[in-house]
């Protein structure tokens, strides 16, 4: 970290404990120079995250880790409240939604600069973000795959409007030229996006300092290293026969790891799994697909349990069953949802069989082994078809994201004569679509290293995309497979 960088880390660090937040479990009022120690620390993730939090001791499930009071927390209600001319104002302005009025007031206060109460805090804010509304023409391209192509020129879309919305509520506020832009617009909308947490009282949620430091882990990965603790705390009953801590058990069975609690009119987070002293504190920010994760937050797990791909199914398909076009998909390990499956099955049966089958449909069972051959072929060649349009390859995706890292890492010049033409036409297309020819690769402007950022993301999300779809390849051919030589082995005893 930069000697600037964390001078401002360590006066933000006071600002929170000067507002109260603590990691610490007792509620007693003694100053410190840092709201964290006891049990987090903010360390560097590069591989996961950036910044975040990391555990300053051993940490158990449930524990709670840290307390944001109500007071500290950054929304739209407390800014208007401690400033006139933003109540005045905004209220001339009734139909825009409450995430326009937090980004409206949000943009407001960085136009106040150091006089901000808020300015140590606001000095912590990433300078630009990667979602998906953030990418230009080139990277959206770069998708490769419809749907998300048309998710991130809707995103785009929609904060282009959004912005054309509150321009006259932002010049009656007087805003300096620099905010009133799109791009300080797609700034305020992406810190609101990525960074705001869930409150009940209002639906933009709220920027928590210090608890907007943790990154992310998919939910569901906690289980399998924590039970253990947590079932070593239930059988440790104390003389009266009660557990040693009912309420880190209580807590090690919540549904989720962070919330506002009203008792203690503050933003509560606790452990949601166990932790080693130095270990990354994750969080789980709900459940998303990587085009989601994109979407909102600007960045995607190359192994999310969560993650599901879309294949064009034949269109008399979306209505035969009674499933919601979202359920049809194919998870990360290939398999089709149990509602494609279903669907599939049933699509597979001659029309005026159909009728006799329906009942089987929806148990999940096979309707034949005829029908599943069927069925696994028509998916299998579906995914075939869908990779073979795509202008690359989930192998040349993957070599030009390794040439891609080792270009940043080590500036190593690109020698585009020796690649595979369709990897040179997509480099050669974004050296001329950043202007970057005149300049020679090695002197981008640091405008053009972001969009390789934004760029790679784009590609490692198709890539993603195609190995499932080759995943999904792989399991319906060992399914037929496995159809057929059962089928020859019983051919077999029977003569
Ligand atoms: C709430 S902030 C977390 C703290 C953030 N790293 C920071 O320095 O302020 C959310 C952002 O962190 C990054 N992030 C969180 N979890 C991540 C992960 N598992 N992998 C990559 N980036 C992650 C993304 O940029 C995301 O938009």
């Amino acid at each position: 970290m930069e000697e600037a960088e964390a001078l401002n880390l360590k006066s933000f660090l006071k600002w929170a404990a000067e507002l109260g937040i603590s990691d610490s479990p007792s509620t007693s009022t003694a100053q410190s120079d840092s709201c964290l120690g006891h049990s987090l620390f903010v360390s560097n993730f590069p591989e996961a995250g950036g910044r975040g939090i990391a555990a300053a001791r051993d940490i158990r499930k449930g524990e709670l880790i840290l307390r944001v009071p109500k007071g500290a927390l950054m929304t739209s209600q407390s800014l208007i409240m401690k400033d006139e001319a933003l109540s005045v104002a905004v209220k001339k302005h009734p139909s825009l939604s409450s995430t326009q009025i937090l980004a409206v007031a949000l943009l407001n206060e960085v136009n106040k600069g150091k006089s901000s109460r808020w300015w140590p805090y606001l000095k912590q804010f990433p300078r630009s973000y990667d979602t998906l509304a953030d990418l230009s023409k080139f990277e959206i391209q770069a998708l490769q795959i419809d749907d998300a192509i048309w998710a991130a020129q809707k995103a785009s879309r929609k904060a282009e409007e959004e912005w054309n919305e509150v321009t006259i509520l932002m010049h009656e506020l007087k805003l300096k030229p620099q905010f009133l832009t799109l791009k300080a617009w797609l700034w305020a909308s992406g810190s609101i996006s990525s960074r705001t947490m869930h409150i009940p009282w209002d639906e933009a949620g709220c920027l928590c300092p210090v608890g907007d430091f943790f990154n992310y882990a998919a939910p569901g990965e906690e289980t399998s290293n924590s039970e253990d603790w947590v079932a070593g705390k239930a059988s440790s009953l104390q003389e009266d026969g009660t557990l040693k801590s009912e309420t880190v058990l209580a807590a090690a069975h919540r549904l989720i790891d962070a919330g506002y609690e009203e008792d203690v009119s503050s933003y509560c987070f606790y452990a949601r799994r166990n932790y080693r002293k130095g270990d990354q504190v994750l969080l789980s920010y709900g459940t998303y697909t990587n085009l989601e994760l994109l979407q909102h937050y600007g960045f995607l797990l190359s192994d999310n349990p969560n993650e599901k791909a879309f294949i064009p199914l034949e269109p008399d398909m979306y209505s035969l069953c009674s499933w919601e076009n979202e359920l049809l998909y194919i998870q990360p390990d290939g398999k089709p949802s149990f509602a494609l499956l279903s669907t599939v099955r049933f699509w597979a049966v001659p029309k005026t069989s159909r009728r006799s089958v329906v009942h089987l449909v929806y148990s999940g069972n096979r309707l034949s082994t005829e029908n599943e051959v069927v069925a696994m072929r028509w998916l299998a060649k579906k995914c075939r078809t869908t990779l073979d349009i795509l202008r690359t390859t989930a192998e040349e995706d993957s070599n030009l994201l390794a040439i891609l890292d080792e270009f940043q890492d080590i500036h190593k010049f690109i020698e585009i004569k020796g690649m595979p033409p369709r990897l040179a036409s997509e480099l050669c297309a974004f050296i001329e679509n950043k202007n970057v020819a005149s300049e020679g690769i090695c002197a981008m402007s640091s405008v053009a290293r972001r969009s390789v950022e934004r760029w790679k993301l784009a590609i490692l999300w198709r890539h993603l995309y195609k190995k499932i779809l080759c995943n999904c390849i792989v399991h319906c051919t060992e399914v037929i497979n496995d159809i057929i030589s059962q089928s020859d082995s019983i051919q077999g005893n029977l003569h």
